[in-house]
């Protein structure tokens, strides 16, 4: 830590920017295996907020491990990087009174706890996207289970390294007994009835 660093008080404070916009600014946190929906889901959710007149961002790997997070891989420590940042960076976004959604498999509970802790517990809502194993491997959809199967990709989740599935989660999202528009109106009914929007 520098300790010449000092912080300057900004005359904007979330408050303030939040009241603009209308809504209380949080993290939508996605976990779930490669395939499992994440990505689909989030989108559709973004898509609806957006539609309402809500200020969203969806964080995931197009813009993270192609940018800022492009020189990590996926041990554990990389994946416990990659984490962080996305945490820290969230926080900013939660900070400018954005609803921000993220989509990583982040596969550690430890690293999602700390995660929680960077955000912060009433700003952090853990969205566990619930798709079997087998079912991730028969959607396979960009063809990486096939890969890794026939050993061409270490470390990757659920083969060749662990997903440890959230204990509590605050939404619970099975794709295998609910629709992509039943999930999407769960999550934003969450945000309706907790004043978020
Ligand atoms: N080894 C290995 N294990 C898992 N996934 C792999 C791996 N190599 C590449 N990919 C592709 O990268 C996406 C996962 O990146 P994440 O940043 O979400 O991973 S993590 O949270 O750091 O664990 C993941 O995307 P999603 O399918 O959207 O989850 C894969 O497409
Ligand atoms: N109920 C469902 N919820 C989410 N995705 C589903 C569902 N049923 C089938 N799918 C399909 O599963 C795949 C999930 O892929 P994706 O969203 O990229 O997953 P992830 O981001 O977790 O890797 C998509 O092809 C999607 O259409």
């Amino acid at each position: 830590m520098n300790h010449n660093i000092i912080i300057h008080p900004h005359k904007v404070s979330r408050k303030k920017r939040e009241k603009i916009k209308n809504q209380r600014g949080c993290v939508l946190w996605f976990t779930g295996l490669s395939g499992s929906g994440k990505s689909t889901i989030a989108n559709e959710v973004e898509n609806q907020l957006n539609k309402l007149g809500f200020h969203t961002y969806l964080l995931d790997g197009d813009n993270i491990r192609h940018g800022l997070n492009k020189d990590l891989g996926f041990s554990e420590k990389d994946r416990s990087e990659n984490i962080r940042r996305i945490a820290e960076l969230s926080k900013l976004f939660v900070d400018a009174g954005i609803i921000t959604l993220t989509a990583f498999i982040s596969p550690f509970i430890k690293d999602r706890q700390k995660a929680k802790e960077i955000i912060g517990e009433r700003d952090f809502i853990e969205i566990f996207i619930d798709t079997p194993f087998a079912e991730c491997v028969k959607r396979d959809p960009k063809g990486l289970y096939k890969k890794a199967m026939r050993g061409e990709i270490k470390n990757f989740t659920g083969i060749n390294s662990p997903y440890e599935k959230p204990v509590n989660p605050t939404i619970h999202i099975k794709t295998l007994e609910e629709n992509i528009e039943e999930s999407v109106k769960k999550i934003i009914n969450y945000l309706k009835i907790n004043n978020y929007i």
